[in-house]
């Protein structure tokens, strides 16, 4: 299976002082579910961030051997995508975030079906299969709740389908075990699925049931490093 992210000697200091982890390395690759495990504040948010290059960091991150700004940040953030638990606060609604992001050239450029180009219909019916209702798309941001909006923020990441990697922030902390199931089937259809680009997900879940239904590989992080484990064990 080729490799998608590499990641050598990854470290986040807070203001510079107070140090989150150290010394992260690890691989993602293709097929790869890696259920990211540690307690509460060890940082697993925070390393999703730094692999969204979002955040500055210390260490490497690569994919496919070269480095974001390589790439060019924009682009590496259409291949490497994260979704966060909560969305912050946007202006205006869902289908206008939509239309903004269909306008970006980094999008339009990495779309290999054309779904940056997609219509409108086809993120509402990925939305609809997850219990999310049309009219919610035309709804403020501020107006959604939780689980309305953690699944719309994760419609609108799957159906842009431009990411190889996504990382995924307790994508399903609001939602109801039913649409955990649909989200979660849904998912991992599209990781099986050579029509899609999603080709790895890096999962940050508190569930331990969730943990053994998606993950291939278990990954605990501390303040010093990461190791691998043979399953999902409670923080
Ligand atoms: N901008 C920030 N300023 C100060 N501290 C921060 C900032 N962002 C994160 N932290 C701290 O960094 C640590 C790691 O936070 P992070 O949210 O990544 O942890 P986590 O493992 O995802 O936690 P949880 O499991 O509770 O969601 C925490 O102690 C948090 O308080």
């Amino acid at each position: 299976m080729s490799n998608l992210l590499h990641v050598d000697s990854l470290g986040y200091d807070i203001n510079k002082t107070r140090n989150v982890f150290s010394d992260l390395t690890f691989d993602v690759n293709e097929g790869d579910v890696i259920v990211l495990q540690g307690k509460s504040g060890a940082g697993k948010s925070t390393l999703l961030k730094c692999l969204a290059h979002l955040i500055e960091y210390k260490g490497e991150v690569r994919y496919r051997g070269s480095q974001p700004r390589a790439i060019g940040v924009p682009s590496y953030r259409t291949k490497v995508a994260y979704v966060p638990q909560r969305p912050s606060l946007l202006p205006g609604t869902p289908h206008d975030f939509l239309k903004a992001l269909s306008g970006f050239s980094s999008r339009t450029k990495c779309a290999k079906r054309s779904k940056a180009t997609r219509d409108y219909a086809d993120y509402v019916q990925i939305g609809k299969a997850w219990g999310v209702d049309e009219e919610l798309w035309s709804r403020n941001w501020s107006n959604l709740s939780g689980g309305e909006s953690q699944r719309i923020s994760l419609a609108i990441a799957v159906g842009l389908d431009t990411a190889e990697v996504l990382l995924l922030d307790e994508p399903t902390s609001a939602l109801d075990p039913n649409s955990t199931n649909l989200v979660e089937r849904f998912l991992l259809d599209e990781m099986a699925s050579s029509e899609s680009e999603l080709k790895a997900i890096v999962w940050v879940t508190h569930s331990d049931e969730q943990a053994q239904r998606v993950g291939t590989r278990f990954l605990r992080i501390t303040q010093t490093g990461c190791e691998e484990e043979r399953g999902y064990v409670e923080p």
